[in-house]
This record gives C-alpha cells, structure tokens and sequence, in this order.
C-alpha cells in the first residue's frame, strides 16, 4: 500500500455540492515541504504518515507534527492530508511543522454539546460511513441510524450498515424496514470463534477511507480488531475479563488495513451536527421524489401539509416504492431534530 491509497484521485467521493473552502491559486512558499496524512491527534500534537512515495528518502515514516503560528485557528483533523517541515524525520524527538493543510473532499462534523457549542469537524477527506448496528444486544437504535444516513448524505460518504451479532437474530426484519432506501449493507456473526461476513466487509473497505461509527457493545471494536491485525481496540470482552477500564480515548484514529485502504475509528463521537443540513441536499438523494419538490411552497421542509411531495406520490411519479421512499425520505428529515445520542 502506498500514498496512491491517499491520492485524491483514487478516491471514490461523491462531490460535495456545497464544495470546500475555494481553492487557493498561489501556494504559500514552501517547495521543500513534504504530503503526509494525519491519522491521529492528541493535544496539539498530529501524528502524520508519510507515505515511501511522499517526498523525503523513500521511507514511509511516522512523523509527530504541530501546527504552526500562520494556521491560526484552524482546525485539522484525523484524514486531512497536511504538509510538513521543519524536522521530519520521523526520529523519537523529531517535531515537524504543519504549514499548510490541503484541500478537503469531504467533512464528517459531530454535534455541538455543552461542553463545546461550535459543530466541529471531526474526519476530513474520508469516503464512507460504516453505521456499526447490532442487530440484538444491544437492540438497534432506527433514529440513530437515520441521523448517520443523513449526516453521511450531507458530507458526501457513502453510507453501509454493518449489521453485526446475526448469530442472536434474524437480521430479515431489521433489513426489511431499511429496504426502502436501497442501502448497501453487510452482516456479521459470530461464528465459532470466527466472524462471518468479514471477507466481504474487508471488500467493501478495501482502497476506501472509512469511518466506523457505532454505540458501546454494537462489537465495533471486535471488528476492527479482526480487519486491523494490532489495533488492539479495547473489546467489551477483554474489559469483562482483567476489570481495566474501557477505552477512554476520545479521538478519531485512522488505522491501515492490511491490503488497502484505511479505517477511522471514532470512539468519543455520540452524534453528528445535523442542525445546519439543509432539507433540500437530502432529499437530492432520492431521485425519485427530487423532481416532486418544484411544486413545493418556498422553504418547504417537505414534512407540512403543503408539501407537494404527496401529490407527486399519489400521481404515481415515483412509482410504486413512492409511499414507502416518501416515508423514509420523511423520517430522515425528522430525525435531524431528534436530540439522540449513541
Ligand atoms: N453474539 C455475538 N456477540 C458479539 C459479536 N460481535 C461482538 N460481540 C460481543 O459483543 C460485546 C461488545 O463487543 P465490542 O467489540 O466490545 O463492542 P464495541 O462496539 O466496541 O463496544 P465498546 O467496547 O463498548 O465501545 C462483546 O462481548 C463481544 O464479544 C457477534 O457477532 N455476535
Ligand atoms: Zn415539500
């Protein structure tokens, strides 16, 4: 695996209509600055990769960064691809210098809470959103899964369920009720010891940026322990077994899987920042029922009385899955004001 696995280019991103920051036309001076990725970050310091192919000796190497004076306040994040100067070496008291952060593809922002009220940008540049759902034990939560479609809609990643624990249940009835929105999904169990279903989780992942969201037990860490060989993310197990204490790291960390591409883990996220979406890039996602919105009142929200999205429905425009896409479409929407947390 190489930098071509980070390479705009191989990425498989949906454009983000509303775009990024614009384009800067000059570059600020420094030619001698050397592409890494960030996959970790903890306290002001950013732990970069950089890539054999991304400057430097042809190493791949892991290069402890700050950011430096001239980046202000901005924010960077686990998956922003950032370039370095200064000493980066790679060596244990080697500290680079972050001068410039490249242009994102996506966003991923968690909601504003008490403690912080600014939405905050949390994964940059990743490509799917990879819901964690148990299928049984824990029961899954349907409305925080619609506000992952949704914040996964708004940022541009593709969405996929991965249905985990069908060893407990028949995952039939949970499928059934998502079937209307066409999701890709996968299902896992356990299997004597094994995981089925994980060769083709490890295909939907492989060469894509992915973030893993999920609540505590869903067995996300079980997951990611057996597609990132020495993740050694604390499983429920393991804390049953020795009584230490879970996880307590609240960032988002990307790991490298084996043969391409990379998984973000997000263990402090709780839920994303809905609140600025705008109904209208939802429902951009349901071809279907997009063309029904022209007779809409201005600023419809597609979920009051007026809404002409009915009469498109029952005029037969969207075909016979109408009702059942109207609904979904509906629930999702709704979901962006539901105060519910992982
Ligand atoms: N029956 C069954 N149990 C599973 C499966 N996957 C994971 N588990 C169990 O579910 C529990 C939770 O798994 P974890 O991997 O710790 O879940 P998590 O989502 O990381 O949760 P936190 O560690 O709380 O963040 C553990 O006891 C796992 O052994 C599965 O496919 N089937
Ligand atoms: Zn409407």
């Amino acid at each position: 695996m190489s930098w071509r696995d980070l390479d705009e280019g191989d990425i498989r991103v949906r454009p983000n209509r509303r775009g990024s920051r614009p384009r800067t036309k000059e570059r600020p001076a420094h030619a001698d600055a050397v592409i890494a990725l960030v996959v970790g970050v903890d306290r002001g310091r950013y732990t970069c990769l950089v890539p054999a192919d991304g400057g430097g000796d042809g190493r791949e190497r892991t290069v402890v960064a700050m950011k430096a004076r001239e980046l202000g306040r901005s924010r960077i994040v686990v998956g922003d691809r950032v370039a370095l100067v200064g000493d980066t070496s790679g060596g244990p008291d080697a500290l680079a210098r972050i001068v410039r952060v490249e242009d994102r593809t996506s966003v991923l922002r968690r909601t504003a809470d008490d403690s912080d009220p600014v939405e905050r940008v949390i994964v940059a540049n990743a490509d799917q959103l990879v819901i964690v759902t148990a299928l049984a034990d824990p029961e899954p939560r349907p409305r925080m899964i619609d506000r992952c479609l949704v914040a996964a809609y708004d940022a541009g990643l593709e969405p996929l369920l991965a249905l985990t624990k069908a060893d407990l249940v028949d995952p039939q009835p949970f499928l059934s009720t998502y079937a209307p929105l066409g999701l890709d999904y996968v299902v896992t169990a356990r299997d004597d010891g094994d995981i089925r279903g994980l060769d083709e989780l490890r295909r939907r992942l492989s060469g894509r940026i992915s973030v893993l969201v999920g609540h505590s037990g869903v067995g996300k860490s079980t997951l990611v322990n057996a597609l990132v060989p020495g993740a050694a993310r604390v499983t429920g197990e393991v804390n049953d077994v020795t009584g230490r204490g879970r996880h307590t790291s609240t960032n988002a960390v990307a790991l490298r899987l084996p043969d391409s591409g990379w998984v973000i883990d997000t263990p402090g996220v709780r839920t994303f920042g809905l609140a600025h979406i705008d109904p209208d890039r939802i429902v951009d996602h349901f071809p279907d029922l997009a063309g029904g919105t022209d007779e809409c009142p201005r600023g419809c929200t597609h979920d009051e009385p007026e809404c002409a999205l009915d009469a498109w429905v029952a005029g037969g425009h969207a075909g016979p899955a109408g009702p059942a896409r109207l609904e979904s479409l509906r629930r999702l929407l709704e979901s962006r004001s539901a105060a519910e947390e992982w």
